[in-house]
């Protein structure tokens, strides 16, 4: 029997504890029926852990989890999506080769023949406005058609309450407008949702109450529509936001880095490929590569950081020399270092420790070979010295990568990248999953390095955080990159222009010219 007067969701005195850490420390809050509720936290406040447990993945060393008004032991996701709970993780679970119909009837609990599938799935996506072709095979999909998938397959339970852990980090504005339509839709039917996030902007005007964790305990709560996000973020760190603290106007030095119409022809249908980017970055600059997700930045990565060369050697110069067809450990050894978007498997390995991380890019910088032998002592000091300096919550250097917290393992990527002062760095996604303190740490710590004299490429879709700590900006869009401008002459309206493709006559530069000159 359910209680209609009944919280939809009550914790109490919720307790979890892993090796050396309690995770969740008496957490006890309440959500209403219908009610958008956010969980905020910094980095390792125990957020991922607490949902969790309400979805069955893990299990609560104390406390109670009252659902409808009844207290209920929750063993397994299976048991929680019988109790109408569902969940959209951060990372997805899907089979690429495998169309959505075939993915969605994988993960269903229940058996049906796939034309009585498709007929509700077809009905979820019309009440909510989504659009998804069942038939599409996934690996042709966006991110964003992707996550849909995910929240497809969690709606055909009609659940009562849906956790999402930080749902847009990955998706454009316009997949984030349109998924904030669905949850209002779902709140409107009486759903609940709980939401992690760090995009506090967007906390604001989605949710109508939030809790707010600290170390593992609750530690307020507040109505996100009548704070800032600065308020929020403080509330959540205990003290005040630092603003970031860029030295007066410096001279650049000579060009570190030089991309000469770089192009790259497209893998598959769906591949956008790289068309004649050109770019240089200067010792002490900052360069931002703004752009929708999906138009080239991935290519750009891989092709700069060297985890796919390319043809043309001197298409990638690297203080001049050219490095196009260098993997990444030799562009690494000449002082190029590079943070992909994606941390697990590409930056860290979540089987190793965070020394055997330290390894894997710093062994040369930080003279962590000699002779061949990798030295244990070396590794471990440079692991502990990331973890001091960059706050990084872990029980020490043994501590597996996987064990982190999200935040807290780009934090790790990041300082060890950082602390080799690369004379080159190119970062993509560098505050993902962090919370607010610790990205106000990472922005300063780019901003000194380039001081050092350290040319820094930083490719983002968050333009608060590029407009914060870039000193020229290009926008990519289709993979085409517009002319490089310096931060204080380019406008929001013109970035938002640019990154929507339109290239006016403002927005032609030296390219523009430069293509005239060749016509000619
Ligand atoms: N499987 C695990 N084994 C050991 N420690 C863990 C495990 N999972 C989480 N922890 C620890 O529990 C604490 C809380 O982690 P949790 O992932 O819940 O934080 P979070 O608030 O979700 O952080 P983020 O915002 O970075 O995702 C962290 O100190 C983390 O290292």
């Amino acid at each position: 029997m359910t209680d209609a007067s009944a919280d939809r969701l009550e914790l109490r005195n919720v307790t979890k504890a892993f090796p050396g850490v309690l995770a969740n420390d008496r957490v006890s809050f309440r959500v209403r029926p219908g009610e958008l509720h956010a969980l905020l936290g910094e980095n390792g406040a125990g957020k991922s852990t607490l949902v969790k447990m309400i979805y069955g993945v893990q299990h609560p060393d104390d406390g109670e989890i009252v659902v409808d008004g009844t207290p209920v032991r929750i063993a397994s996701p299976r048991a929680a999506r019988a109790m109408g709970i569902g969940m959209v993780f951060q990372h997805f679970s899907l089979f690429e080769p495998m169309t959505v119909l075939e993915n969605i009837a994988l993960g269903l609990d229940e058996r049906l023949s796939a034309s009585a599938l498709e007929g509700r799935i077809r009905a979820v996506l019309a009440r909510y406005g989504l659009s998804l072709d069942p038939h599409r095979t996934v690996s042709t999909l966006s991110v964003g058609e992707r996550q849909r998938i995910e929240i497809v397959r969690a709606l055909l339970l009609e659940p009562r309450l849906l956790i999402m852990d930080e749902p847009t980090s990955v998706l454009t504005p316009q997949e984030v407008a349109q998924l904030f339509e669905t949850l209002r839709a779902l709140a409107a039917g009486g759903c609940s949702v709980l939401y992690i996030s760090h995009k506090l902007h967007e906390i604001r005007v989605l949710c109508d109450a939030a809790t707010i964790m600290r170390g593992g305990k609750v530690v307020g709560t507040c109505v996100p529509a009548q704070e800032t996000p600065r308020s929020m973020a403080e509330m959540m760190i205990g003290g005040s936001l630092k603003d970031v603290r860029k030295a007066a106007a410096k001279g650049f030095g000579p060009e570190k880095l030089v991309v000469d119409r770089l192009t790259l022809a497209g893998g598959g249908d769906f591949d956008v490929a790289l068309r004649d980017v050109s770019f240089s970055v200067r010792a002490g600059e900052i360069l931002g590569i703004a752009g929708v997700a999906g138009n080239g930045q991935n290519e750009l990565m891989l092709a700069l950081s060297g985890e796919t060369p390319v043809a043309n050697a001197g298409a990638v110069r690297l203080d001049g020399a050219p490095v196009g067809t260098l993997p990444i450990a030799r562009r690494r050894r000449r002082g190029l270092a590079a943070v992909p978007e994606e941390r697990n498997g590409h930056a860290a390995v979540p089987g190793f420790t965070l020394a055997e991380n330290a390894v894997l890019t710093a062994r040369y910088r930080k003279g962590m070979v000699r002779h061949g032998v990798i030295l244990g002592a070396v590794a471990r000091g440079y692991a502990e010295e990331v973890i001091a300096r960059f706050g990084v919550r872990a029980t020490g250097p043994q501590a597996m990568a996987g064990a982190l917290s999200g935040g807290n393992l780009q934090k790790f990527i990041m300082g060890r990248e950082v602390l080799q002062v690369p004379e080159v760095l190119v970062v993509s996604q560098p505050t993902w999953g962090v919370d607010a303190g610790a990205a106000a740490a990472i922005h300063q710590a780019l901003v000194d390095l380039a001081a050092r004299g350290s040319a820094i490429v930083v490719v983002s879709q968050d333009l608060d955080e590029l407009l914060a700590i870039s000193d020229s900006l290009a926008v990519i869009n289709e993979g085409r990159l517009s002319p490089k401008r310096s931060v204080g002459e380019i406008s929001r309206d013109e970035i938002g222009l640019l990154m929507g493709g339109v290239h006016g006559e403002h927005a032609g530069g030296e390219n523009a010219a430069e293509r005239e000159a060749e016509r000619a």
